[in-house]
């Protein structure tokens, strides 16, 4: 495992773009595993500002988002297909026929999972997976629990979730109960996983996802198995780093 601490949340954002539009200049055939929320913010802009200098081409990548709310509609602001558009897909090449997001309205959530699967699947390998780190220690949307699951499922939101992820929202009532998640397992088969980690609110999960047990209860600790594993950190979130 390979950690770095930034004191600046620019050359974080600019690190962590580097890494992504690095693996597209090395591989421009590359799949990669895309995140939301609040931390790839930056790291989209900048991966947009880098596209914009020419030092990049999206044409023949694929993305797969790691998850998306359940019953929520495509163009709602606050859609995951919606933030993907604002954040990265409206300002690059990539054609939207190799842009992956699970569909949270399909009819039948069981054959949207796998189909989202056998798309996964027929990509070849995830070269690449962003990942951020939810206040609970969950992964895409994987959230604490007894037992994880390794492929895309419908899951039942946290309550710690609606609570961090109300912010977006007018009030907590309004953030979706439910969501497609990539499983745990499909994101530990990914070649490379970056995880970016921002903030002192995040200080103790980091902790206890990298130094701590490796345990179901905190579903990123499982990213300590995992052979290529990068962590970009800000010196709030690695405060409390042994
Ligand atoms: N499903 C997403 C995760 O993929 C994300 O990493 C996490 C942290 O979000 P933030 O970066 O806003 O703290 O929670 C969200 O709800």
């Amino acid at each position: 495992m390979n950690i770095i601490t930034f004191d600046s949340d620019e050359k974080l954002n600019e690190a962590a773009a580097n890494i992504i539009v690095g693996q597209v200049q090395t591989i421009p055939r590359a799949v990669l595993g895309l995140a939301t929320g609040g931390t790839p913010v930056g790291i989209y802009k900048q991966i947009v500002r880098d596209y914009e200098r020419g030092m990049v081409s999206f044409r023949n990548v694929t993305t797969f988002n790691l998850d998306e709310y359940v019953n929520i509609p495509v163009d709602h602001p606050e859609s995951y297909h919606s933030y993907m558009k604002s954040h990265l897909f409206d300002h690059i090449d990539l054609p939207e026929s190799q842009r992956f997001i699970p569909n949270g309205n399909a009819s039948n959530l069981d054959d949207e999972c796998r189909r989202y699967d056998e798309a996964i699947e027929l990509s070849g390998q995830i070269d690449l997976q962003l990942l951020g780190l939810g206040h609970n220690g969950h992964i895409g949307f994987n959230e604490p629990s007894h037992a994880l699951i390794k492929g895309t499922h419908t899951v039942d939101l946290a309550e710690q979730t609606l609570e961090a992820n109300a912010r977006f929202f007018a009030s907590i009532d309004e953030v979706p109960k439910q969501a497609l998640t990539m499983g745990v397992g499909t994101i530990l088969k990914a070649k490379k996983i970056l995880l970016v980690v921002k903030g002192a609110d995040k200080a103790d999960i980091i902790k206890q996802a990298l130094q701590g047990p490796i345990t179901t209860d905190v579903p990123a600790s499982l990213l300590q198995t995992h052979p290529n594993l990068i962590v970009l950190l800000d010196t709030a979130a690695a405060g409390k780093l042994a």
